[in-house]
């Protein structure tokens, strides 16, 4: 069976644990906090989570773990067929990582966990996001998924990023991304209504306390 390493408050760990629910793909969860142990970095080398341990060796990287599924397990698909059309899925979920949830990451230290982020970091950031969010516009359909007509891995990526990345416009630059990008905000919240968004929901909010706890204690 395969064996998804992580924790449930992590949002790449929950992409990964959501399109395994969503395609009905068995897995058990073992929970593992990023570190830079010996044992750990001989499945995830950078020591970051996900990590996905398969029949034939270990996976690192979102992405990349959700092509391997896509290409690797049953149930309904999440990419579109035609070669094109799921180009523009991938295109969109590199945006939405790239422009919108690493940018944004980079202010969580304060926006989270009672840090802080230089003044120089934040305008970094509030540039990047507003130009992703303007790329977003462009590119996104939001009606009724992200990519268009069908749910897709970008929805599932959007679900798990954009909304941070707004707390973290709304905390520090009084923005709501969401203001910008119209369907957006609606799509959210028929995508946080999905049966298998709630499960992840609520398994996240369970590991919130702990995990709070462990990221404030680290300087
Ligand atoms: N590029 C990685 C990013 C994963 C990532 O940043 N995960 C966070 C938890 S949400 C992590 O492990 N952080 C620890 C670190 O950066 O060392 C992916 O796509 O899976």
């Amino acid at each position: 069976m395969l064996k998804l390493y992580g924790f449930n408050v992590s949002n790449y760990y929950n992409m990964v644990k959501q399109a395994l629910l969503e395609k009905g793909v068995p897995f058990e969860e073992i929970k593992v906090y990023p570190n830079q142990e010996e044992s750990y970095l001989e499945i995830s080398p950078m020591g970051k989570v996900p990590c996905l341990l398969t029949e034939q060796g270990p996976l690192t990287e979102t992405s990349v773990i959700l092509d391997y599924l896509e290409e690797s397990q049953p149930g309904e698909p999440l990419y579109p067929a035609q070669a094109y059309a799921r180009a523009k899925v991938r295109e969109l979920i590199h945006e939405l990582v790239l422009y919108i949830e690493l940018p944004a990451r980079r202010c969580f230290g304060e926006v989270f966990f009672g840090g802080t982020t230089s003044a120089e970091t934040k305008a970094e950031v509030e540039a990047t996001l507003l130009k992703g969010v303007s790329a977003l516009r462009r590119r996104s359909q939001f009606s009724p998924f992200i990519a268009g007509e069908s749910f897709s891995y970008a929805d599932i990526v959007f679900l798990h990023s954009f909304d941070l990345a707004n707390q973290v416009a709304e905390r520090l630059f009084q923005r709501n991304l969401f203001d910008e990008l119209p369907g957006a905000q609606a799509l959210m919240a028929r995508l946080a209504e999905r049966p298998m968004s709630q499960r992840v929901a609520v398994e996240m909010r369970a590991g919130m306390e702990e995990f709070v706890q462990l990221r404030s204690a680290k300087p």
